[in-house]
């Protein structure tokens, strides 16, 4: 690949920027909308997915013919159908840890060969499904008993980050489909999580996972020692740990000195990023919680999208338009978050998931060749369920001085139908109302003749006027798949994951490594200790030194 050009030099970019300059604050999506009648035709892609079509419209954004196809330009001139082709072959791209990037192997059910270090991959990840099958069809069909002969009702996953978000995030999505185990997160090292979680677990149905790329973060770590310990105080008996702890960890020999028996490991690969990993064993309470073949149907709607990333031109490619979009709001507009808003009270943690997908990958300013950044990378991502958002922070978003890019999601149709389908009718009502609402805004004439017709007085209606008055012209894409289901499922995050790749690459950054979360990690560990001493601290900043010896209650 010829080298890239430093991306505010790139010459696609200088004309984004002009068209910028020139046009932004004339760019109008209502007139567009009723100067092309046939908009919606052109800025959407359908893709019509096993359980169901995927409609992706993104006609309502500040683009016109000239902007997308510069976009799409940018895109090229950036090599990310090289760099998406590169990641796909397995070449290590994560290059300042020296790995491949490879969730997609976790999830390629052709089983096509990939290879890293001249090694297929796929018999190590079919060894590892096959595993995941046989404990969890055992756990779920009662073979598998606890220490006192009874079966397995609750298992807790103790982990953090991509050991937890995604494991998180699905089990709530896909709740439905429960036919194990009920699954309970424990990650935050706050004790009260472990102990506000062991208060409604009996030691003898429960499983414990330990979730740990590493098996080094502190917080699991210590999270698992506390709750082996409540554990054995009931079990009394060490060999009952075998039956209640499995691991699921790149680093056997950690999960070994901790006591877990090497059959009860769920491994997985260094080419596996934590954010990336729910795909991989980290996705064992999963699998408990739905069963195998819901699992795997979510690993068949990511290889979905893959699939399409991997083979659609770049103008019919989901995860390309979405990225570029973004990029045009973030880096010309200068919009800092967008957010992600699903239609559908399972998917709460849709949005959190990708707190960490987007912002650990893309919150770096340092480029692939070592040099600060003079542009915005890294967006913030943020964003609640619907209608929930709108009586909270809607009127920011649709009255407020920030420009915030929404993407909506919602399911055609709900999973649980109550009162015939009334609130799925008002649920969607609203999805696609607050979308108008955002691109066509309500003008002064319309507030004043509303506020008018409802007898108000001259001076009255000039007081209120100018705060009914909604700009309108904010864009948002609307996402809308038939219902939720695993494999939908699968396709919604895959489509994420590839929409934060292909910014990656656009901004030139490395985001498949996370140095930034090692500083505080290695100051904790300093002060520390520091806590249990009686002495007065001195050791650092006057305001470090300050909140440790005022928490100490030291004078
Ligand atoms: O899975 P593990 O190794 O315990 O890491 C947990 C999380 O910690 C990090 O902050 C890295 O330290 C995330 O990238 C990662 O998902």
């Amino acid at each position: 690949m010829a080298a890239k050009q430093y991306l505010t030099k790139d010459p696609v970019w200088i004309k984004l920027k002009s068209f910028y300059e020139t046009n932004s604050k004339t760019l109008n999506m209502l007139d567009m909308f009723k100067t092309d009648p046939q908009r919606f035709d052109k800025f959407h892609v359908q893709l019509n997915g096993k359980d169901g079509p995927l409609l992706v419209d993104y006609s309502k954004n500040l683009i016109n013919d000239e902007v997308f196809r510069l976009l799409m330009d940018l895109l090229k001139s950036r090599q990310v159908e090289q760099m998406r082709d590169a990641m796909f072959a397995g070449e290590k791209i994560n290059f300042t840890e020296d790995r491949a990037v490879l969730h997609v192997a976790l999830r390629n059910r052709s089983n096509k060969p990939i290879s890293v270090n001249g090694k297929d991959v796929m018999p190590d990840v079919n060894a590892v499904l096959k595993h995941m099958r046989a404990f969890t069809d055992q756990v779920r069909n009662g073979a598998w008993k606890g220490y006192s002969g009874k079966p397995i009702t609750d298992c807790v996953n103790i982990g953090i980050g991509g050991s937890d978000l995604g494991p998180v995030m699905v089990t709530e999505a896909l709740k439905k489909y429960q036919c194990g185990p009920t699954a309970h997160f424990v990650s935050n090292v706050d004790g009260t999580h472990m102990a506000e979680t062991l208060k409604k677990l009996n030691p003898e149905t429960t499983l414990f996972i330990i979730a740990s790329k590493t098996f080094t973060t502190q917080e699991t770590i210590t999270n698992a020692t506390s709750a082996k310990l409540w554990f054995l105080e009931q079990a009394k008996d060490p060999s009952a740990v075998a039956k209640h702890f499995v691991a699921l960890s790149t680093n056997g020999p950690l999960c070994k000195e901790f006591g877990i028996d090497e059959a009860n490991m769920f491994e997985f690969w260094d080419w596996v990023g934590g954010r990336y990993s729910l795909w991989s064993a980290i996705g064992l309470s999963i699998a408990l919680m739905i069963g195998m073949d819901n699992f795997e149907q979510l690993l068949e709607g990511a290889h979905y999208m893959d699939n399409h990333f991997k083979e659609a031109p770049i103008a019919k490619n989901i995860p390309m338009i979405l990225a570029a979009l973004g990029l045009w709001y973030s880096n010309f507009y200068g919009a800092q978050s967008y957010t992600i808003l699903p239609y559908d009270q399972y998917l709460h943690r849709f949005a959190a998931y990708f707190q960490q997908g987007d912002m650990e990958s893309n919150g770096k300013y340092v480029t692939r060749t070592g040099q600060r950044v003079d542009y915005s990378t890294g967006s913030i991502a943020w964003g609640e369920p619907g209608t929930n958002g709108q009586h909270a922070f809607y009127q920011l978003i649709h009255q407020g001085t920030h420009l915030i890019p929404c993407d909506f999601l919602v399911p055609a149709e709900t999973l649980n139908p109550i009162q015939n389908g009334l609130h799925h009718q008002i649920l969607l009502s609203n999805f696609l109302a607050q979308t108008e609402a955002l691109m066509r805004g309500k003008t002064e004439a319309e507030v004043e003749a509303e506020l008018r017709s409802s007898g108000m007085g001259d001076e009255k209606v000039s007081l209120i006027k100018p705060h009914k008055v909604f700009e309108g012209n904010r864009p948002s894409n609307s996402i809308v798949f038939k219902k939720l289901t695993p494999f939908n499922l699968g396709m919604l995050v895959a489509m994420y994951e590839m929409k934060i790749f292909v910014q990656g690459i656009v901004w030139d950054i490395n985001s498949f490594d996370q140095w930034g979360v090692e500083l505080g990690k290695v100051l904790a560990k300093a002060i520390l200790p520091e806590l249990s001493t009686p002495d007065k601290i001195s050791t650092h900043d006057s305001s470090t030194n300050g909140l440790i010896n005022f928490i100490k209650g030291v004078k």
